[in-house]
């Protein structure tokens, strides 16, 4: 009985449930509520009602499901046939205490009843946790690449592989936000999908929108609020004005707070949670909440009491400084060229800064009284664009400032240059940042040029050479932008660059037929593998003996096949999405060794696939090994079928140039016969020009060379003598 308190000391329940209502529908406790001994008393009744054997039923349930419980019930049999006073020991403070070995009894039945909840809760703990994780499988995954727009370019329909490539990359990209809206591509299509899909993606364009919105409101907030307070721009005609547009302000952000924040989406591990009373929550929980909520606060109601001047009341809405970081951060992550976005960020700071100077040295020079020495503001001129001059002249250190003349001017002095010392150590940093990584790869390039150049040169490579050499340099840039196109993607995790790769070259790719029926596992497996290669106008790519090595794909450009006598015979003419080079190394033709040779028409790209890395990946592929089998094998047997023709009608050319063969002489017999048979029989006929048959084998090389007139007239004559000779026959 001590096990089973311990274990109901342990089990952590969630609730306590009202029993009295329960017992009285069911006379039996819920799994996971206590219980108290008056309770118990009713319960014990019940139970004490049951039939043995359905406890019995419910021990062997026990022994066989939990193990461990059939040790429980026996210890408390035990306990009930000792009928021992001692097992009074405390069960739970919260449940009961027994003494008799009324409770004994009560207490197995209980035991065993505990158990079967425990089961119970177990199940129930079992298909929850089951459920959790559907739900979570079903979660839209994070999404990680927005795909290229499919239709780019490119008319051609990709085939099936293809197209589902594409679809799987769109839908990652579209099913956690738009979907459900139709035409949501029009801007009020995207507006109005805030409404319908109830929450927000923060990666989207139209949350940045917004934020940029809230932005502009943060900023007005923290322009207006020192310079209304300082300079006397706000009079009591145009009050009305700067009121709208507080208040329009303060529109936005109570909209921001109730409508857009709590509907954002975020990643929890890894997954992101749509729903909105779970996003909603998770901003509550943020301190950003907090902050957010305090910026609202309506300090303003005490313009009833101290003004509509005092602007310090409106203190509390630059708390909404989360919303021009988070703006930054989003907007840098989003562009191309996120230095730029830092420097207009650190550019804010510092006109902001400037500003709050300019502010600072009008209140000084009022405090001081206006034109009362030559540092303070003289009061001539617009004040704010004058004290704004004066602000910027001290931040940046440029030009002649006037010389402070009291301790506390020299104060404000100090504080003014060291804070333009400190945000223009940072500006200028970042400028710096900026050229040096947009020319950073144009550099790289540049110096491996010339470092190229410079060898050719100390090995007195030829000219020519060398020239082809910057050619090829000059291309590959103007191509790729970079000389190392798999450097850039290295620290990319391995999915993400089968992805990319995918999307880049899948208009290359769906050309190629062997991908056409190919396992989509096989093309992923296939794609980081290939290599990009340039090749110049005449290039040659593979030479006809070589032991091959790799096999190509054609991205652009042409490559011509070449045969015949000398290699000067154009085979074929290969564009993009063609492969060559497979039949070497696939071994098809009994050999490793190049069947022709391949050159570059013009200039051409081309993805190159080595040995290795091909076998590697076919070897599980039985059926694009048959493809390309099978491709093979058919350039072979044309290439065969060439070579046999050509060199029958190189044959025949000599036949016909001088090898005439003469005619045999005509045996004595023969001419003795013919003599005496009438000169115009069918015999004198068949004696003299021979049978068809034999005739056909003498003349062909006359048939096939020269079907003259006088060869057809034969036939037609043979045809009638054969006839007429075959009629004479007995
Ligand atoms: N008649 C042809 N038409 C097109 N391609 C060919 C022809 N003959 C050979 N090739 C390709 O040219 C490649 C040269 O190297 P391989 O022999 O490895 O593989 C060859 C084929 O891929």
């Amino acid at each position: 009985m001590d096990r089973i308190c311990l274990m109901k000391k342990r089990m952590v329940y969630p609730e306590r449930l009202e029993l009295d209502s329960l017992i009285k529908i069911n006379r039996q406790p819920p799994a996971g509520s206590w219980c108290n001994e008056s309770q118990l008393c009713d319960l014990q009744e019940t139970r004490q009602q049951r039939r043995p054997t359905e406890i019995s039923g419910l021990q062997s349930v026990e022994t066989t499901i939990l193990g461990i419980p059939m040790l429980l019930s026996v210890r408390s049999l035990d306990d009930l046939e000792q009928g021992n006073a001692d097992r009074q020991s405390t069960i739970s403070t919260n449940i009961y205490r027994s003494s008799s070995d009324e409770n004994s009894c009560i207490l197995q039945a209980d035991g065993q009843l505990f158990i079967r909840q425990r089961i119970r809760h177990l199940v129930r703990a079992f298909t929850e946790r089951a459920q959790r994780i559907r739900r979570r499988l079903e979660l839209p995954p994070t999404p990680s690449t927005v795909s290229s727009d499919p239709e780019d370019g490119n008319d051609l329909r990709p085939p099936p592989l293809f197209r589902r490539l594409q679809l799987t990359n769109c839908e990652s990209a579209d099913s956690s936000t738009c979907a459900p809206v139709a035409g949501c591509h029009s801007f009020w299509g995207r507006i109005k999908s805030i409404h319908c899909n109830r929450t927000l993606d923060p990666q989207r364009y139209e949350y940045i929108s917004w934020l940029f919105v809230v932005m502009l409101c943060y900023m007005y907030n923290c322009w207006v609020i020192p310079l209304r307070n300082t300079f006397p721009y706000q009079t009591a005609e145009n009050t009305p004005i700067w009121l709208a547009l507080d208040y329009s302000a303060d529109a936005i952000y109570f909209l921001d707070v109730a409508f857009i924040k709590p509907r954002l989406k975020y990643l929890e591990e890894g997954f992101w949670v749509a729903d909105l009373s779970l996003t909603r929550r998770n901003y509550i929980q943020k301190w950003q909440f907090k902050m957010d909520v305090l910026s609202l606060m309506p300090l303003d109601l005490l313009y009833f009491i101290f003004g509509t001047e005092y602007l310090m009341l409106r203190i509390p809405r630059l708390l909404k400084i989360q919303t021009f970081w988070e703006f930054f951060d989003r907007v840098d992550n989003m562009v191309s060229s996120p230095y730029v976005v830092r420097m207009a960020r650190t550019l804010t700071y510092m006109l902001y800064l400037i500003h709050l100077n300019a502010c600072a040295y009008y209140a000084f020079s009022t405090w001081k009284g206006l034109g009362t020495n030559s540092w303070v503001f003289s009061g001539k001129g617009s004040p704010y664009i004058r004290c704004f001059y004066f602000a910027t002249k001290t931040a940046t250190s440029i030009g002649k400032n006037p010389k402070p003349e009291t301790e506390e001017e020299s104060l404000f002095m100090t504080c003014s240059w060291l804070m333009g010392v400190f945000v223009f150590a940072i500006l200028i940093g970042q400028m710096r940042d900026i050229v040096v990584t947009a020319t950073r790869s144009q550099t790289e390039y540049k110096k491996l040029v010339d470092e190229a150049l410079e060898y050719m040169r100390c090995l007195n490579v030829p000219n020519h050479l060398q020239e082809r050499v910057k050619l090829w340099f000059t291309f590959t840039w103007e191509q790729q932008h970079t000389l190392d196109e798999s450097r850039i993607m290295d620290t990319l995790p391995h999915k993400m660059k089968t992805d990319i790769a995918i999307n880049v070259h899948i208009q290359t790719l769906s050309k190629v037929q062997l991908f056409h029926d190919c396992d989509e596992a096989l093309l992923r497996e296939l794609v980081l593998k290939l290599r990009p290669v340039i090749f110049l106008p005449g290039d040659f790519i593979c030479r006809k003996g070589e032991v091959g090595k790799q096999m190509y794909i054609v991205k652009t450009g042409q490559v011509q096949v070449m045969g015949g006598e000398n290699e000067s015979e154009v085979l074929a003419t290969l564009t993009e999405g063609s492969v060559f080079g497979e039949i070497s190394l696939l071994a098809i033709a009994g050999c490793n060794r190049r069947t022709a040779t391949v050159r570059s028409r013009g200039f051409s790209n081309l993805f190159v696939l080595r040995k290795a890395d091909l076998n590697e990946a076919i070897a599980y592929y039985p059926d694009a090994q048959e493809i390309l089998k099978k491709k093979a094998k058919q350039l072979i047997k044309q290439n065969a079928d060439r070579e046999r023709n050509n060199k029958k009608e190189q044959e025949m050319a000599e036949v016909i140039i001088g090898n005439r063969v003469e005619a045999p002489e005509t045996p004595r017999l023969v001419h003795t016969v013919m003599q005496v048979v009438p000169a115009n029989s069918p015999t004198a006929h068949l004696l003299k020009y021979g049978s068809r048959s034999t005739r056909r084998v003498n003349n062909t090389w006359l048939n096939c060379a020269q079907p003259t007139t006088e060869n057809q007239m034969l036939m037609v004559e043979d045809n009638i003598a054969v006839k007429n000779s075959e009629s004479c026959l007995p």
